[in-house]
Protein backbone atom coordinates (compact mmCIF):
# COMPACT_ATOMS: atom_id res chain seq x y z
CA UNK A 1 0.00 0.00 0.00
CA UNK A 2 1.15 3.59 -0.78
CA UNK A 3 0.42 5.87 2.36
CA UNK A 4 0.56 9.92 1.57
CA UNK A 5 0.57 11.18 5.32
CA UNK A 6 -0.09 14.53 6.29
CA UNK A 7 2.18 15.89 9.07
CA UNK A 8 0.32 19.01 10.01
CA UNK A 9 1.83 22.34 10.58
CA UNK A 10 3.71 22.55 13.91
CA UNK A 11 6.06 19.98 15.49
CA UNK A 12 6.57 16.23 15.63
CA UNK A 13 3.31 15.63 17.66
CA UNK A 14 1.14 17.18 15.61
CA UNK A 15 1.41 13.73 13.09
CA UNK A 16 -2.20 11.86 14.10
CA UNK A 17 -2.51 8.69 15.84
CA UNK A 18 -3.15 6.87 12.31
CA UNK A 19 -0.49 8.24 10.58
CA UNK A 20 2.24 7.20 13.19
CA UNK A 21 0.74 3.98 13.25
CA UNK A 22 1.26 3.37 9.20
CA UNK A 23 4.76 5.18 9.74
CA UNK A 24 5.85 2.87 12.28
CA UNK A 25 5.02 -0.43 10.27
CA UNK A 26 6.30 1.03 7.04
CA UNK A 27 9.20 -0.73 5.03
CA UNK A 28 10.46 2.84 3.51
CA UNK A 29 9.38 5.89 4.61
CA UNK A 30 10.38 9.34 2.61
CA UNK A 31 9.84 13.05 4.23
CA UNK A 32 8.67 15.36 1.74
CA UNK A 33 10.13 19.39 2.92
CA UNK A 34 10.62 21.31 -0.05
CA UNK A 35 6.43 22.98 -0.62
CA UNK A 36 6.54 23.34 3.06
CA UNK A 37 8.75 23.17 6.16
CA UNK A 38 8.03 21.87 9.73
CA UNK A 39 10.08 23.79 11.72
CA UNK A 40 11.97 20.99 13.13
CA UNK A 41 14.71 19.04 11.72
CA UNK A 42 14.77 15.47 9.94
CA UNK A 43 16.78 13.86 13.30
CA UNK A 44 14.28 15.31 15.36
CA UNK A 45 11.16 13.49 13.55
CA UNK A 46 13.36 10.15 12.96
CA UNK A 47 13.53 9.99 17.09
CA UNK A 48 9.43 10.64 17.50
CA UNK A 49 9.20 7.81 14.84
CA UNK A 50 12.09 6.03 16.10
CA UNK A 51 12.66 4.98 12.75
CA UNK A 52 15.23 6.63 9.42
CA UNK A 53 13.22 8.63 6.87
CA UNK A 54 14.25 9.02 3.74
CA UNK A 55 14.61 12.19 2.91
CA UNK A 56 12.76 13.48 -1.28
CA UNK A 57 13.99 16.64 -2.17
CA UNK A 58 12.78 18.59 -5.12
CA UNK A 59 14.38 16.02 -7.67
CA UNK A 60 12.91 12.92 -6.70
CA UNK A 61 9.14 14.09 -5.60
CA UNK A 62 9.01 15.67 -8.99
CA UNK A 63 10.99 13.28 -11.59
CA UNK A 64 11.21 9.98 -9.25
CA UNK A 65 7.50 9.31 -8.31
CA UNK A 66 9.04 5.62 -10.43
CA UNK A 67 11.15 4.95 -7.21
CA UNK A 68 9.22 5.86 -4.46
CA UNK A 69 6.31 4.04 -6.18
CA UNK A 70 8.46 1.18 -6.41
CA UNK A 71 7.54 -2.14 -4.46
CA UNK A 72 4.43 0.06 -3.09
CA UNK A 73 2.15 -2.90 -4.38
CA UNK A 74 4.19 -5.66 -1.98
CA UNK A 75 4.71 -3.88 0.88
CA UNK A 76 3.87 -0.24 2.59
CA UNK A 77 5.94 2.74 1.65
CA UNK A 78 4.71 6.26 3.02
CA UNK A 79 5.17 9.59 1.60
CA UNK A 80 5.00 12.44 4.60
CA UNK A 81 3.99 15.82 3.83
CA UNK A 82 4.17 19.02 5.95
CA UNK A 83 0.55 20.16 6.36
CA UNK A 84 -2.29 18.25 4.14
CA UNK A 85 -1.17 16.35 1.07
CA UNK A 86 -3.89 17.93 -1.13
CA UNK A 87 -2.27 21.36 0.23
CA UNK A 88 0.03 21.51 -2.27
CA UNK A 89 -0.75 20.68 -5.96
CA UNK A 90 2.54 18.58 -6.38
CA UNK A 91 0.97 15.53 -4.62
CA UNK A 92 -2.28 15.07 -6.39
CA UNK A 93 0.12 13.51 -9.50
CA UNK A 94 1.32 10.70 -6.79
CA UNK A 95 -2.14 9.40 -6.76
CA UNK A 96 -2.53 9.53 -10.15
CA UNK A 97 0.54 7.78 -10.89
CA UNK A 98 -0.32 5.35 -8.42
CA UNK A 99 -3.67 4.62 -9.79
CA UNK A 100 -2.13 4.25 -12.97
CA UNK A 101 0.67 1.21 -11.47
CA UNK A 102 -2.42 -0.14 -9.71
CA UNK A 103 -0.97 0.48 -6.75
CA UNK A 104 -3.25 1.00 -3.98
CA UNK A 105 -3.31 3.71 -1.85
CA UNK A 106 -4.78 5.92 1.04
CA UNK A 107 -4.10 9.13 2.34
CA UNK A 108 -4.18 10.61 5.93
CA UNK A 109 -5.21 13.75 6.24
CA UNK A 110 -4.20 16.63 8.22
CA UNK A 111 -4.38 20.20 9.23
CA UNK A 112 -3.28 22.29 6.16
CA UNK A 113 -2.44 26.39 5.92
CA UNK A 114 -5.44 26.06 3.79
CA UNK A 115 -7.84 25.68 6.74
CA UNK A 116 -5.28 26.90 9.84
CA UNK A 117 -5.17 30.58 8.01
CA UNK A 118 -8.90 30.81 9.75
CA UNK A 119 -6.68 31.50 12.78
CA UNK A 120 -6.40 35.38 12.27
CA UNK A 121 -10.50 35.54 12.25
CA UNK A 122 -11.12 35.72 8.51
CA UNK A 123 -13.71 33.04 7.78
CA UNK A 124 -12.62 30.41 5.65
CA UNK A 125 -15.96 30.54 3.99
CA UNK A 126 -15.17 34.17 2.44
CA UNK A 127 -12.06 33.62 0.86
CA UNK A 128 -11.65 33.80 -2.79
CA UNK A 129 -8.95 32.03 -5.02
CA UNK A 130 -5.83 31.58 -2.99
CA UNK A 131 -2.57 33.05 -4.96
CA UNK A 132 0.97 31.97 -5.02
CA UNK A 133 3.11 35.05 -5.13
CA UNK A 134 6.78 34.07 -6.64
CA UNK A 135 10.05 35.93 -6.16
CA UNK A 136 10.83 38.50 -8.87
CA UNK A 137 14.39 38.42 -10.27
CA UNK A 138 15.88 41.44 -12.11
CA UNK A 139 14.33 39.78 -15.52
CA UNK A 140 11.05 38.18 -14.46
CA UNK A 141 8.56 39.83 -12.63
CA UNK A 142 5.40 37.94 -12.95
CA UNK A 143 1.95 39.69 -11.79
CA UNK A 144 -0.53 37.50 -12.63
CA UNK A 145 -1.36 36.85 -8.77
CA UNK A 146 -2.31 40.74 -9.00
CA UNK A 147 -5.41 39.93 -11.32
CA UNK A 148 -6.45 36.74 -9.03
CA UNK A 149 -6.13 39.40 -5.89
CA UNK A 150 -8.26 42.19 -7.90
CA UNK A 151 -11.03 39.71 -8.79
CA UNK A 152 -11.73 38.69 -5.01
CA UNK A 153 -11.39 42.31 -3.90
CA UNK A 154 -14.68 43.00 -6.37
CA UNK A 155 -16.61 40.03 -5.32
CA UNK A 156 -15.83 40.85 -1.54
CA UNK A 157 -13.54 37.93 -0.83
CA UNK A 158 -10.39 37.70 1.04
CA UNK A 159 -7.48 36.12 -0.60
CA UNK A 160 -4.61 34.36 0.74
CA UNK A 161 -1.65 34.54 -0.91
CA UNK A 162 1.60 31.69 -0.44
CA UNK A 163 4.46 32.70 -0.51
CA UNK A 164 7.35 31.55 -2.36
CA UNK A 165 9.53 29.03 -1.40
CA UNK A 166 13.12 28.38 -2.95
CA UNK A 167 15.02 25.40 -2.27
CA UNK A 168 17.42 23.40 -4.18
CA UNK A 169 17.34 26.35 -6.55
CA UNK A 170 20.49 25.97 -9.35
CA UNK A 171 22.74 28.89 -9.37
CA UNK A 172 22.51 30.45 -12.81
CA UNK A 173 26.06 29.87 -13.24
CA UNK A 174 25.48 25.96 -13.28
CA UNK A 175 22.42 25.89 -15.35
CA UNK A 176 24.26 24.35 -18.02
CA UNK A 177 26.71 21.96 -15.64
CA UNK A 178 26.23 18.96 -15.24
CA UNK A 179 26.91 19.47 -11.86
CA UNK A 180 24.64 21.79 -10.60
CA UNK A 181 25.56 23.92 -7.54
CA UNK A 182 22.37 25.28 -5.53
CA UNK A 183 21.68 28.73 -3.89
CA UNK A 184 20.75 28.60 -0.24
CA UNK A 185 16.90 27.84 0.51
CA UNK A 186 14.79 31.05 0.86
CA UNK A 187 11.48 31.57 1.71
CA UNK A 188 9.66 34.50 0.68
CA UNK A 189 8.78 36.60 4.03
CA UNK A 190 5.04 38.77 4.39
CA UNK A 191 7.02 42.28 4.33
CA UNK A 192 9.13 41.40 0.67
CA UNK A 193 5.40 39.86 -0.54
CA UNK A 194 3.67 43.56 0.58
CA UNK A 195 6.48 45.00 -1.04
CA UNK A 196 5.82 43.00 -4.55
CA UNK A 197 2.42 44.12 -4.54
CA UNK A 198 3.37 47.64 -3.59
CA UNK A 199 5.35 48.11 -6.94
CA UNK A 200 2.33 46.74 -9.43
CA UNK A 201 -0.03 49.05 -7.02
CA UNK A 202 2.31 51.59 -7.62
CA UNK A 203 2.49 51.23 -11.51
CA UNK A 204 -1.90 51.05 -11.71
CA UNK A 205 -3.38 54.52 -12.33
CA UNK A 206 -5.05 56.74 -9.72
CA UNK A 207 -8.52 55.09 -10.56
CA UNK A 208 -7.40 51.39 -10.10
CA UNK A 209 -5.07 52.24 -6.94
CA UNK A 210 -8.12 53.94 -5.17
CA UNK A 211 -10.12 51.23 -6.15
CA UNK A 212 -8.96 47.77 -5.47
CA UNK A 213 -6.05 48.24 -3.40
CA UNK A 214 -3.66 50.88 -1.98
CA UNK A 215 -1.00 52.16 0.03
CA UNK A 216 -3.83 52.07 3.44
CA UNK A 217 -5.41 48.95 2.03
CA UNK A 218 -5.20 46.31 5.30
CA UNK A 219 -3.36 43.16 4.99
CA UNK A 220 -2.63 40.41 7.61
CA UNK A 221 0.85 38.68 8.16
CA UNK A 222 1.03 35.31 9.86
CA UNK A 223 4.23 33.68 10.48
CA UNK A 224 4.55 30.07 11.71
CA UNK A 225 1.03 28.94 11.92
CA UNK A 226 0.22 25.98 14.52
CA UNK A 227 4.26 26.68 15.81
CA UNK A 228 4.34 28.05 19.46
CA UNK A 229 5.68 31.13 17.98
CA UNK A 230 2.79 31.86 15.81
CA UNK A 231 2.43 35.36 14.95
CA UNK A 232 -0.04 37.79 13.45
CA UNK A 233 -0.07 40.75 12.37
CA UNK A 234 -2.46 43.26 10.90
CA UNK A 235 -1.07 46.74 9.14
CA UNK A 236 -1.55 48.53 5.84
CA UNK A 237 -0.03 47.02 2.65
CA UNK A 238 2.74 50.20 3.24
CA UNK A 239 3.27 49.29 6.21
CA UNK A 240 3.66 45.52 6.19
CA UNK A 241 6.36 46.02 3.77
CA UNK A 242 8.57 47.19 6.69
CA UNK A 243 6.90 44.35 9.15
CA UNK A 244 9.48 41.70 10.27
CA UNK A 245 8.13 38.43 11.77
CA UNK A 246 10.83 36.44 11.93
CA UNK A 247 11.50 32.88 10.94
CA UNK A 248 9.65 31.33 7.98
CA UNK A 249 7.11 29.96 6.55
CA UNK A 250 5.01 33.55 6.19
CA UNK A 251 1.71 33.75 4.67
CA UNK A 252 -0.64 37.15 3.39
CA UNK A 253 -3.91 37.51 3.69
CA UNK A 254 -5.73 40.34 1.92
CA UNK A 255 -9.03 40.91 3.56
CA UNK A 256 -12.34 41.58 1.38
CA UNK A 257 -13.45 45.00 1.02
CA UNK A 258 -16.38 44.66 3.71
CA UNK A 259 -15.41 42.66 6.96
CA UNK A 260 -18.03 41.25 9.12
CA UNK A 261 -18.11 42.81 12.60
CA UNK A 262 -17.17 39.41 14.02
CA UNK A 263 -14.58 39.50 11.89
CA UNK A 264 -13.30 43.27 12.64
CA UNK A 265 -13.41 42.48 16.03
CA UNK A 266 -10.74 39.41 16.20
CA UNK A 267 -8.33 41.47 13.81
CA UNK A 268 -8.07 44.02 16.20
CA UNK A 269 -6.30 42.14 18.95
CA UNK A 270 -3.43 41.60 16.07
CA UNK A 271 -3.13 45.49 15.32
CA UNK A 272 -3.15 49.30 17.17
CA UNK A 273 -5.17 51.11 13.28
CA UNK A 274 -8.68 51.43 14.85
CA UNK A 275 -10.78 49.29 12.37
CA UNK A 276 -14.73 49.57 13.29
CA UNK A 277 -14.61 52.94 11.14
CA UNK A 278 -11.39 51.78 8.51
CA UNK A 279 -12.53 52.29 5.13
CA UNK A 280 -9.85 51.10 2.97
C1 LIG B 1 2.56 24.72 -0.89
S1 LIG B 1 1.94 25.61 0.42
C2 LIG B 1 1.36 24.55 1.69
C3 LIG B 1 1.59 23.15 1.68
C4 LIG B 1 1.20 22.25 2.83
N1 LIG B 1 1.05 20.95 2.23
C5 LIG B 1 -0.07 22.57 3.62
O1 LIG B 1 -1.06 21.87 3.44
O2 LIG B 1 -0.06 23.50 4.45
C6 LIG B 1 3.38 26.30 1.13
C7 LIG B 1 3.14 27.73 1.53
O3 LIG B 1 2.10 27.78 2.48
C8 LIG B 1 2.38 28.77 3.45
N2 LIG B 1 2.53 28.07 4.74
C9 LIG B 1 2.65 26.74 4.94
N3 LIG B 1 2.75 26.46 6.25
C10 LIG B 1 2.67 27.66 6.90
C11 LIG B 1 2.70 28.05 8.27
N4 LIG B 1 2.82 27.14 9.23
N5 LIG B 1 2.61 29.37 8.57
C12 LIG B 1 2.48 30.30 7.60
N6 LIG B 1 2.44 29.99 6.29
C13 LIG B 1 2.53 28.70 5.94
C14 LIG B 1 3.68 29.46 3.06
O4 LIG B 1 3.35 30.64 2.34
C15 LIG B 1 4.33 28.39 2.20
O5 LIG B 1 5.21 28.93 1.28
Amino acid sequence: MFYLIGLGLGDPTDITVKGLEIVKRCARVYLEMYTSILGCPQEELEAFYGRPLLLADRDLVEQGADEILAGAGEEDVALLVVGDPFGATTHTDFILRAKEKKVPYKVIHNASIMNAIGCCGLQLYKFGETVSIPYWDETWKPDSFYDKIRLNRLNNMHTLCLLDIKVKEPTPESLTRRRKEYQPPRFMTVAEAAQQIMTIVDKKDALERNTILNEMSLCVGLARVGHDSQRIVVNTLRKMTQTDLGAPLHSLVIPAKEIHPLETEFLQQYTTIKLEDYNH
